[in-house]
């Protein structure tokens, strides 16, 4: 028996497969956040950060929130399917204004990747921001004296540095080979950083 696809869902997948998506992986506190708002503001691009999506899921106090509140307050990985609705409903919700898409914290093990593009689109490029843990840890407690974030905290830090050391060499190596991957070190200035991000963009326009 053949699946039923409707034509409004059809045509929500040629335009998904259409548009250009990049994903924006690094370690907490790298700067995915801060160089995803510099390209929004150059390129017009939408910035969708699945932490921002599970949190705001967390906020709403939906069922599927107090599912997932501790697994993040403890600096682990929520479950992939709730990750990749949150992400394909908001991706849908732009579709039709947007020029593209960063796709920030995501994914996180390469299975969140595959199933990305089973379920959406494979990525135009995935760029990885990259610095030391000891910066990352440093940005991290600077900015946890003005985030309400409930993960920013020692010892939820180095739960999270451990989560995405131990997943994130299997997906540069998967991406790398895919030849889709886009290196920018992370130690310098933001803007400094930013101007290495944009050459990269600058190719795929
Ligand atoms: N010096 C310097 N500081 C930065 C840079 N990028 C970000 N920061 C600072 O580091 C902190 C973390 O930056 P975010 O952009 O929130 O990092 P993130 O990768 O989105 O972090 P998570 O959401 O925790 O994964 C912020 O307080 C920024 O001001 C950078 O390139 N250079
Ligand atoms: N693709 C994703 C993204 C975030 N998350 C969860 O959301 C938390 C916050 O993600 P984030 O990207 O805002 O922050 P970092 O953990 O990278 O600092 C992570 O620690 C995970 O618990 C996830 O499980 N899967
Ligand atoms: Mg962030």
């Amino acid at each position: 028996m053949g699946i039923c696809v409707s034509s409004d869902e059809k045509a929500e997948r040629e335009k998904l497969k259409k548009t250009k998506i990049i994903f924006v992986i690094g370690g907490p506190g790298s700067g995915k956040g801060t160089q995803c708002e510099k390209i929004v503001a150059k390129y017009g691009f939408t910035h969708l950060s699945t932490g921002d999506l599970l949190r705001a899921e967390v906020a709403s106090n939906s069922p599927t929130g107090s599912q997932i509140k501790d697994i993040m307050q403890n600096g682990y990985l929520v479950p992939l399917e709730i990750v990749l609705k949150l992400l394909r409903n908001a991706m849908l919700q732009k579709i039709n204004t947007c020029k593209g898409f960063l796709i920030d914290g995501y994914p996180r093990e390469i299975k969140q990747g595959l199933e990305f593009e089973k379920m959406i689109a494979p990525p135009t490029i995935v760029l990885i921001i990259t610095c030391s843990a000891d910066t990352m840890k440093q940005r991290i407690m600077k900015r946890a004296a003005t985030s309400s974030r409930a993960d920013d905290n020692e010892a939820t830090i180095v739960n999270r540095l451990e989560t995405y050391f131990r997943s994130t060499d299997p997906i540069i190596a998967y991406y790398e080979k895919r030849g889709l991957l886009r290196k920018v070190p992370a130690e310098g200035d933001a803007d400094v950083v930013f101007n290495e991000c944009c050459k990269v963009i600058d190719i795929i326009l």
